[in-house]
């Protein structure tokens, strides 16, 4: 970060741009328009353009500038990337390379661009992955810098909001017919994103929070019991055993994904420039 950027940092409005425009990033763009202190929207990126504009026009009365991943930290100091998470690094590069923040929620796609962390080491850029549809990252967080027995996370979603996911169409999984609970998944956390590309990033999330993704033990259960995306996590450590358990509405535009999602988002970018941080 050059002086003019870190004067922009402290005084002036810091610029942020919205890489992907689904369940995650109309709300956001959504709050950014209605206004956050010392925030100023100043792109976006769709994958259709027009309708973007379209949307922007009629749920906001203004459009703002559209433009390709690649392109959003030429005239972003932060961006919020919440694209499929097969762009991450086409969005996160050019944004690290000049030394700029970008707010991840493909937080699976970290292990397959392992890059991207020493590129921000070199840069001083960084990389801020929100709670998303999780808890406790904090406390979780604490205890790392003791010492950690185990983590788990037990994941029960609707059969609905797997579907598309490679490994339930491995396994040949009828999501429509399904009675009873039944366990797609079950390892480290590492070895589920894979599977589960678009369902689990809340799983590596917890692991680079603390034990590791390697040590993070998961199972992943379709339940035609339950009506929202369900984590359980327990942690074990020198400091603490602690249990948590969330449980996600899902957004009906895309029920892969939790209506708190793009709220711990807004609430991120909220966090940097407050003058009082909670739960930092
Ligand atoms: N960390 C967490 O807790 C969570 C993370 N996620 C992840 O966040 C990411 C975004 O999630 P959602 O908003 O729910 O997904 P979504 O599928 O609703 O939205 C993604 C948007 O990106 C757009 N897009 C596709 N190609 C594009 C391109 N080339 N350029 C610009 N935009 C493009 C799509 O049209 C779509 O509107 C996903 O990777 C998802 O897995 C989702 C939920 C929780
Ligand atoms: O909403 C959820 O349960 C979490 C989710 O989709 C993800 O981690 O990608």
């Amino acid at each position: 970060m050059d002086s003019s950027e870190a004067e922009r940092m402290r005084g002036e409005r810091l610029r942020v741009a919205v890489g992907g425009f689904g369940a995650i990033g109309k709300p956001v763009v959504r709050a950014l328009h209605e206004g956050i202190d010392g925030l100023e929207l100043t792109a976006v990126s769709a994958r259709d353009t027009g309708r973007a504009e379209t949307w922007m026009t009629r749920e906001l009365g203004r459009a703002y500038p559209a433009m390709p991943l690649a392109r959003l930290g030429e005239v972003a100091d932060v961006v919020v990337e919440c694209a499929p998470p097969q762009l991450l690094g086409e969005l996160a590069r050019p944004v690290l390379e000049a030394g700029k923040v970008v707010v991840a929620l493909s937080v699976g796609a970290l292990l397959s661009n392992p890059d991207l962390v020493p590129l921000a080491a070199r840069t001083g850029g960084r990389i801020l992955v929100p709670s998303g549809a999780l808890l406790g990252l904090d406390a979780v967080q604490a205890a790392a810098q003791g010492e950690i027995e185990s983590v788990t996370i037990v994941t029960r979603k609707p059969p609905e909001s797997l579907r598309g996911a490679p490994a339930i169409e491995a396994m040949g999984l009828d999501l429509d017919t399904l009675r009873e609970p039944v366990r797609c998944f079950a390892g480290p956390a590492s070895e589920a994103i894979s599977s589960f590309p678009a369902n689990l990033n809340v799983a590596v999330a917890l692991g680079l929070a603390g034990f590791g993704t390697e040590r993070t033990m998961l199972e992943v259960w379709a339940d035609p019991g339950v009506s929202r995306n369900t984590h359980r996590i327990s942690v074990t450590s020198d400091s603490s055993n602690f249990t948590m358990q969330i449980e996600g509405i899902p957004i009906e535009e895309n029920p892969r994904t939790g209506r708190l999602t793009p709220l711990s988002v807004i609430s991120t970018l909220k966090r940097l420039t407050a003058p009082l941080v909670i739960g930092a």
